[in-house]
């Protein structure tokens, strides 16, 4: 297969940058997550220009589960980091749908509660919600990533993935539309790893427009995405659905095997 044929960086039809647009074609399609053109600089010790990012855009519908994957070291952090608000791009333009949400890699570093009750009400400490408004919603939040039975559990004798999705709940309760996934499952064992996928995938579905972008470099994690973006060496080199996705991640692997074997 000719590699070339499948790479494809541009995005589909411009405009946007905004969540709902008409194109000219009548078409309208509602973002959750736009970068365009987006590039990312560190200054050296040696006072040189270190360019991470380098010229990226992606653009995510609403309501989907979309993976950046990529070789470790591409900039897959980074872009998530941006996209979160957590690092500041050199330039280029970005859009994502608010409340937005970072879910950091290590659970302990999310799960800050002695309870997983106290934990998922956490962010609503500072609204104006009576305690049955706030009760109803933490419920809510841990149905929809399976853990509603967990409500009393003390937070320190879950899992690693049980605290993720405790931390993925946390984010639901403050009612965020867009979850910044960070490598969620590096800690976790397989039957973890899967257990938060698919509550990710499952809370999308019944919420319709909460959109949630993964950084992995697991290709197996695809098959559960709408559509993911690869990024080699700082950029963007293919954006598009899942299938076509793992034909191209496919095709690069027995293009590198033959390579090696030759
Ligand atoms: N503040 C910084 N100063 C210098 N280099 C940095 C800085 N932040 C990131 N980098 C470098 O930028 C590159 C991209 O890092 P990033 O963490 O975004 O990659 P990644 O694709 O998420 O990697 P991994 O899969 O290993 O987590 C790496 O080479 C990293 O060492």
């Amino acid at each position: 297969m000719n590699l070339s044929t499948l790479v494809r960086t541009s995005l589909p039809h411009l405009p946007p940058l905004h969540s709902t647009h008409s194109t000219r074609d009548n078409v309208t399609e509602n973002v959750a997550i736009e970068a365009r053109n987006v590039n990312f600089s560190v200054n050296t010790r040696q006072g040189k220009i270190f360019p991470i990012l380098k010229d990226c855009s992606i653009r995510i519908p609403s309501g989907q589960l979309w993976m950046l994957l990529g070789p470790n070291g591409c900039g897959k952090s980074t872009l998530l980091k941006i996209l979160a608000g957590l690092l500041t791009p050199t330039s280029g333009n970005l859009f994502v749908r608010r409340p937005k949400s970072y879910v950091f890699q290590n659970p302990d570093h999310q799960v800050v509660m002695p309870t997983v009750e106290a934990d998922v009400a956490f962010g609503l400490g500072r609204s104006n919600l009576t305690n049955a408004e706030v009760r109803s919603r933490v419920l809510k939040a841990l149905d929809a990533v399976g853990m509603s039975e967990y409500l009393q559990r003390p937070v320190q004798t879950l899992s690693g993935g049980q605290k993720q999705r405790v931390a993925i709940a946390g984010a639901l309760a403050e009612a965020c539309k867009v979850l910044l996934l960070d490598e969620l499952t590096t800690f976790l064992d397989e039957s973890d790893q899967i257990g938060v996928i698919k509550s990710v995938q499952n809370l999308l579905d019944i919420s319709g427009d909460v959109t949630a972008l993964w950084v992995t470099h697991r290709l197996e994690e695809l098959e559960y995405a709408d559509g993911a973006v690869y990024m080699e060496d700082g950029k963007v080199v293919m954006h598009g659905d899942a299938a076509s996705m793992s034909k191209f991640i496919k095709a690069k692997q027995s293009s590198y095997i033959s390579h090696i074997n030759s």
